[in-house]
């Protein structure tokens, strides 16, 4: 298990998250779903660390690795799509290995025909892709994921969740996700934590009762 325990942040006046707790479950897809603006990044900034918190606890979580799909692609812009991936593979392997991961992840996300794209020649939802597959590339312990279908088509985004949910990623991970699709949220999710805010409070706490 990993949690955060009566956490706070704060960003000037504006309580995001107040004595918030929240524990995610190995092997299980967490969905925060709300409103805009009601802190759900805030809260994934606090379980990478990315947001410093105030007070609380945070368990288990300081020496993990985390996977991100930032809700902006967050992609060099003076790079390919598989130098973009690449990024976070150079410290961990050598140079042939990294570019097979890499190629793998690209033509998982459809995009085998694209490596060699700059960011500027895709269109968003390619983007998008380069973006999904850079996280999956990187095998985190830890799948943060925010809005990361958006963009995508129907026949892509069901594709990846099933990638997701049937590969040994979901059964190695803590996956939590943010969208405000409620369908994608029913079909890719163990627990859908309704949220609202700010300050960030669960309003329900919902098991889809999935059998993956
Ligand atoms: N760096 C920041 N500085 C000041 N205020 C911020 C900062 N980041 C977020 N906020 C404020 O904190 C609140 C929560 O923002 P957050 O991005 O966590 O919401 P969200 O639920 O992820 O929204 P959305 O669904 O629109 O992405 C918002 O009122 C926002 O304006």
């Amino acid at each position: 298990m990993i949690a955060l325990t009566n956490i706070n942040i704060s960003y000037g006046n504006l309580k995001v998250l107040e004595n918030f707790s929240i524990s995610l479950e190995k092997g299980k897809v967490h969905c925060i779903f709300g409103a805009s603006g009601c802190g759900k990044t805030t809260l994934l900034n606090a379980l990478t660390g990315i947001n410093k918190i105030e007070l609380g606890e945070k368990l288990n979580l300081d020496n993990k690795k985390f996977s991100y799909v930032f809700q902006e692609d967050r992609l060099l812009p003076w790079a390919t799509a598989l130098e973009n991936v690449l990024f976070v593979l150079r410290d961990r392997y050598c140079d042939e290995e990294a570019k097979q991961i890499a190629e793998k992840y690209l033509n998982i996300v459809g995009l085998g025909k694209f490596i060699n794209a700059y960011p500027s020649e895709l269109s968003g939802g390619m983007q998008r892709r380069v973006s999904f597959a850079r996280a999956l590339s990187y095998s985190g312990e830890v799948f943060i994921l925010d809005e990361p279908f958006k963009g995508l088509d129907f026949k892509l985004k069901t594709e990846l969740i099933n990638y997701l949910l049937e590969s040994d990623i979901k059964e190695n991970s803590y996956i939590v996700f943010v969208t405000h699709d409620m369908q994608e949220a029913l079909s890719f999710s163990d627990y859908i934590y309704m949220v609202d805010g700010p300050p960030l409070k669960i309003m329900e706490k919902i098991e889809t009762h999935k059998n993956k």
